[in-house]
């Protein structure tokens, strides 16, 4: 008989649930949750009912029962960092989510809505590949200040499903190949696949890399503290700076890579161009992930929301063919992945990993 998997991947907006016989998917839901509903939490964790109420009310309304589940596997949220894998939800990786003690992220909520529905169901609860994966190369994490060095912070989960996907597509173990993979979504994170491990990669959340829809990426770092000093700003508003209210958010007042797109076909120049410098600071990210592996780059795979549009995949191809061949997956399969993740504990293809106390 097949196992009946629970994943369960919680953004800020909304919370994404999906059911898998195996890894095949039964159903998928996108639980929206609008600004109105959200904004009566002060934080994430006290969203944590509200959430679960949601969840237990689709599955109601789908006849599903949680003693009928095999597994139920959560997007990881901001833990310690930890190689990549399929972990157990342990009470101390509870406790540090809680606590917020690596940050505050909606993906946070994952293993806790996880452990909860399980202990429904009594069986195991589990998350996989979490933002935090961090496998970086000793170098990869020194910068100019002692005090700050890089942070593995990054779409874990989407970039090593993807990456996995495309190794099985040519029939390569995904530890053979030294890939690129370039999340381009809310966040843009760009990697560097080498022999299965992300041995450099941007904080995608924290002012490193690219600038993106509504982050900051890289800034120059003078002029930013200049702007922090003279305004008096705390660490909160400084944060939402660089992720929320950074990137096209900043500049143009949208998220939305589609309607700047709309907005320079109809002769906005100022969109043209921030759109254009968008693409050119992911294509300089993208060229720099080539070092780690001296430019011996076997792919380069583009996914996430904006590898939709052609329009902009068609212009990074132009600065980045020189370097490897270009695959564009676009979107996110995380449901997908998470399930993947849980089956192969399950199976005993893989042993699930035990979070660090
Ligand atoms: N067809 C499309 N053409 C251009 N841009 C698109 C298209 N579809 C979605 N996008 C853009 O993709 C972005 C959202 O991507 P995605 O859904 O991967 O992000 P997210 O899940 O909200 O955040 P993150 O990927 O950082 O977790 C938005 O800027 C959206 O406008
Ligand atoms: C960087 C991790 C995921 C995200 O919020 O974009």
């Amino acid at each position: 008989m097949a196992y009946q998997i629970l994943t369960i991947n919680p953004g800020s907006t909304s919370t994404k649930i999906g059911l898998y016989h195996d890894t095949n998917e039964v159903f998928t839901q996108n639980i929206s949750h609008s600004a109105e509903e959200i904004a009566q939490f002060t934080t994430i964790t006290d969203q944590l009912d509200y959430r679960l109420e949601k969840i237990n009310d689709f599955l109601t309304t789908q006849n599903v029962k949680s003693t009928d589940f095999a597994a139920v596997v959560g997007r990881g949220g901001l833990l310690k960092p930890m190689v990549g894998g399929t972990y157990q939800v342990t009470d101390s990786m509870l406790d540090d989510l809680k606590h917020s003690r690596y940050g505050s992220h909606a993906s946070n909520l994952g293993a806790i809505l996880a452990d909860l529905i399980a202990k429904q169901g009594c069986c195991p609860a589990y998350i996989v590949d979490p933002v935090v994966v961090d496998e970086l190369a000793p170098v990869a994490r020194i910068t100019g200040r002692p005090e700050a060095p890089r942070k593995s912070i990054f779409h874990a989960l989407n970039q090593k499903a993807a990456a996995k996907r495309f190794a099985k597509s040519i029939n390569r173990p995904y530890n053979s190949l030294n890939l690129i993979v370039a999340h381009l979504g809310g966040g843009i994170s760009v990697g560097c696949h080498t022999f299965g491990e992300v041995v450099d990669v941007n904080n995608a959340l924290d002012g490193d890399g690219p600038f993106s829809p509504e982050r900051a990426g890289t800034l120059p770092a003078g002029q930013f503290i200049e702007k922090v000093i003279t305004e008096k700003l705390d660490y909160t508003a400084v944060a939402k700076l660089l992720a929320g209210k950074g990137g096209l958010v900043a500049h143009l007042g949208t998220n939305d890579v589609r309607e700047v797109e709309h907005r320079a076909a109809a002769g906005d120049t100022q969109a043209e161009l921030i759109y254009q410098a968008m693409i050119y600071t992911i294509a300089k990210s993208i060229a720099a992930a080539a070092v780690p592996v001296c430019g011996k780059v076997d792919h380069i795979i583009l996914i996430g929301g904006i590898a939709y549009s052609e329009q902009l995949t068609t212009k990074l191809k132009e600065y980045i063919s020189f370097i490897a061949p270009v695959t564009v997956l676009p979107g996110e399969n995380e449901l997908q992945a998470l399930a993947e993740g849980a089956y192969r504990v399950l199976t005993g293809e893989e042993t699930a990993r035990e979070y660090a106390e």
